[in-house]
């Protein structure tokens, strides 16, 4: 048997679409242009891809956005009195820094510099608490992609173990937080295994729903899927041969699970998706 295909790609586009809609309807309304400008530092290829598909996204929805680079060699101060002109800018709704950032610039501090309302990655830990809570001012873009891909290919949350493995700040602790929300896409029992879980391949069979978020390629075997569970493919490695892959185990997995995300293709679209969708609920802020 082999799984049904999760289409991130098309997903994507038609939630792109209905974006793009609903940007048109609230520029007529209030004459404004949500826009999302970028930061980056330094010339990470892979940064540099990321960078561009979320500028053309922004481009084909109709958000204004620009990008402002900095070297390598760009001082921590520098970088955080940039951010702190963008958070004073009353045309700027979003503000974001590419990750990672080179050595000796403090995440942690950069993060915290960004205007909680205008952090449309939802990295600021006042947008995390706001989300543990159950009042989310933003949701962070890939752990919404991941909630919106399955709504839209129908796999049921509710009632649903979930076994997240990676337990990053930026995917496997905010989606535990949304899917074990109440309500329409959480109502989960989920489970967050991580390098120091025990009897891994027990815990990852138990999964209705597995997401693999861990950063290495190969790491979901086919051994450790339940026949006929969800597998959502977080990883976007870079093979031996340049190749982008994911997490799982792909030629393996499709063979036993009942439906799974390819990489690239699955979730790395929302991703950019659920960004186009929070600059404009940081426009949306502002006329309220
Ligand atoms: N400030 C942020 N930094 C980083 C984030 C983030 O959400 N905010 N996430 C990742 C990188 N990332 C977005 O920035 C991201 C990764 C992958 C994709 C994507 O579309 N992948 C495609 C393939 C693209 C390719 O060919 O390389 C896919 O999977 O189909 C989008 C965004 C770390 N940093
Ligand atoms: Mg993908």
């Amino acid at each position: 048997m082999s799984a049904s295909i999760i289409d991130g790609k098309r997903i994507a586009k038609e939630l792109r679409e209905e974006i793009a809609g609903r940007v048109a309807s609230f520029r007529g309304e209030h004459s404004i242009q949500p826009k999302l400008v970028a930061i980056l530092v330094g010339e990470d290829p892979a940064s540099q891809v990321y960078i561009r598909n979320k500028q053309r996204a922004c481009e084909q929805a109709g958000l204004a956005s620009s990008l402002i680079r900095l070297p390598d060699s760009v001082s921590q101060s520098e970088l955080l009195g940039q951010i702190e002109d963008l958070n004073q800018a009353p045309d700027v709704h979003g503000i974001l820094v590419q990750l990672p950032l080179p050595e000796g610039i403090s995440a942690d501090l950069v993060l915290r510099a960004i205007r909680p309302e205008k952090d449309v990655d939802c990295f600021h830990p006042e947008n995390v608490g706001m989300l543990a809570i159950g009042t989310p001012r933003f949701l962070p873009c890939t752990p919404a992609g991941v909630v919106e891909l399955l709504k839209r290919s129908g796999v049921e949350t509710r009632g649903a173990h979930v076994v997240i493995c990676g337990r990053s700040n930026i995917v496997g602790k905010p989606l535990a937080l949304m899917m074990m929300q109440k309500g329409d896409g959480g109502d989960a029992t989920v489970s967050v295994c991580h390098s120091r879980s025990r009897n891994l391949e027990e815990l990852t069979r138990q999964a209705d729903i597995l997401v693999a978020a861990v950063g290495r390629e190969g790491f979901i075997t086919g051994s450790m899927i339940r026949p006929g569970a969800t597998v959502i493919d977080v990883g976007t490695n870079r093979s031996a041969n340049g190749k982008l892959v994911g997490d799982v185990v792909f030629e393996e997995a499709v063979e036993i699970a009942g439906a799974i995300t390819p990489v690239p293709g699955g979730v790395g679209p929302m991703t950019v998706t659920l960004l186009l969708e929070n600059t404009l609920r940081g426009a949306r802020r502002t006329v309220r």
